[in-house]
């Protein structure tokens, strides 16, 4: 238990771990965030007729370039009430049904016309169907729309709308507890005199969390000792599905969250995970709810919540990819070669390239704050020189 684990094994480790929480059926909105419990299939096809995609006139194409007659028109949520003949136009709109007959359409920059006639007065369809959104173009009835375990994004949900659903099966948001461990801690805002120092681990991780599915409880400044860490476990423990703690973690003689946990009956999973800043991880399982002990300082506190919070929130709600994914970049300025642990060097990206930020100290929360992504960088790697490309972790 006591040698660090590689980042993807601490990871897979963590989910395995937890266990997805129920599912329930939730309106439109409310899904948004959270992830499809099931396959979410069309109920409708769509177009469910042949649609114009543009404001104009419905022809046939073999007819160009008229003359026409002008026998009535298509609105969007109507329709014509009989098929195009010979020589015959519609009026059309947007989003309205095209004729039986027609077979293009007529856009009316490009049509003249004077009373009932019709005439093109510009280069007209370039082919057959063109401005003519098909039938099932989208998606037919029965279709997978949205996979089990993929996300609600507003787009999915737009597209859920219009396949007939209403309201939509998800997990349960998960319930989190937050514990900031430390005797030198005070709330934000209060007077800090000698070593004392604000409590800045709660809200940045109710600030990560607040975009989430998740329902947050911050518990608040919980101090250096045993009965004291034991007593917050236990209320925690009841109502909520994961307790986060920060500090306490490492070996110090007031590091005492393991201590907690093991008195507390907890199952230690693992702690120690090979990664800078962010080496005291802990995973451990009280009673239902999932321990994830993480680092007081509070870079390192950030990091760790990136790579192991919000993935297990992500598994929780039933992701079916819950870890952050990696872009790449090109390093405007170099790295140091890597120890035996993964390094996670703050950066910005400007001009299309990823500069390391001055202050790469695991309690350096400005240059924390002017960053937007972390460089991902593996154990034991040489050193990054400029212009070599570098996976990196957005933090938007
Ligand atoms: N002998 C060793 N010492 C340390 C080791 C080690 O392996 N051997 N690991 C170091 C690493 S790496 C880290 S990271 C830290 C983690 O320590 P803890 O998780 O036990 O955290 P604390 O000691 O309680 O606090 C560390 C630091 O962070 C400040 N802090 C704590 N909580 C908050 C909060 N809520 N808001 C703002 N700042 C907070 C705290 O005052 C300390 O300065 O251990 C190293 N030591
Ligand atoms: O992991 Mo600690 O976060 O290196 O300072």
């Amino acid at each position: 238990m006591t040698g660090l684990l590689p980042v993807a094994e601490a990871q897979a480790r963590m989910l395995a771990l937890a266990a997805v929480c129920t599912v329930e059926s939730v309106s439109l909105i409310d899904a948004v965030g959270r992830y499809a419990a099931e396959d979410v299939r069309a109920r409708r096809t769509q177009p469910a007729l042949p649609l114009s995609a543009m404001d104009g006139y419905a022809i046939r194409f073999a007819e160009r370039p008229g003359p026409w007659t002008v026998i009535g028109e298509s609105a969007a949520g109507g329709g014509l009430d009989r098929a195009l003949g010979t020589g015959e136009a519609a009026r059309i709109f947007t989003g309205a049904p095209v004729p039986q007959g027609a077979d293009a359409i007529l856009i009316q920059e490009e049509a003249s016309r004077d009373g009932d006639r019709l005439t093109m007065s510009g280069e007209g369809p370039k082919a057959i169907a063109e401005f003519i959104r098909p039938v099932g173009g989208d998606f037919a009835e029965g279709e997978t729309l949205i996979a089990a375990g993929a996300l609600f994004n507003p787009a999915a949900i737009a597209l859920a709308a219009s396949g007939g659903h209403a309201t939509l099966p998800v997990r349960r948001r998960p319930r989190v507890a937050i514990l900031s461990t430390g005797d030198e801690l005070v709330p934000p805002g209060e007077p800090t005199p000698g070593s004392l120092l604000p409590a800045s681990n709660g809200p940045m991780l109710a600030g990560l969390l607040a975009p989430l599915a998740c329902s947050v409880t911050d518990h608040g400044i919980v101090r250096d000792d045993l009965g004291a860490i034991g007593a917050a476990f236990a209320t925690a423990a009841g109502n909520s599905d994961i307790i986060v703690t920060t500090g306490g973690a490492s070996v110090g003689d007031h590091d005492l969250v393991l201590p907690a946990l093991q008195a507390a009956g907890a199952t230690i999973d693992f702690w120690k995970v090979a990664m800078k800043p962010g080496k005291p991880v802990m995973i451990a399982r009280l009673g239902d709810a999932i321990v994830l002990g993480l680092p007081g300082n509070p870079v390192s506190a950030f990091v760790t919540a990136t790579l192991f919070l919000k993935p297990l929130i992500a598994h929780l709600l039933g992701s079916n990819s819950p870890l952050p994914r990696c872009v790449t970049g090109i390093l405007a300025a170099g790295l140091p070669a890597t120890g035996v642990r993964a390094e996670y060097p703050r950066a910005r990206l400007a001009d299309g390239l990823v500069h390391p930020l001055m202050g790469q100290d695991s309690a350096g929360l400005s240059a924390l704050a002017a960053a937007d992504h972390l460089v991902v960088r593996p154990p034991h790697a040489p050193p990054a020189l400029v212009g070599d490309a570098v996976e990196l972790l957005s933090l938007a």
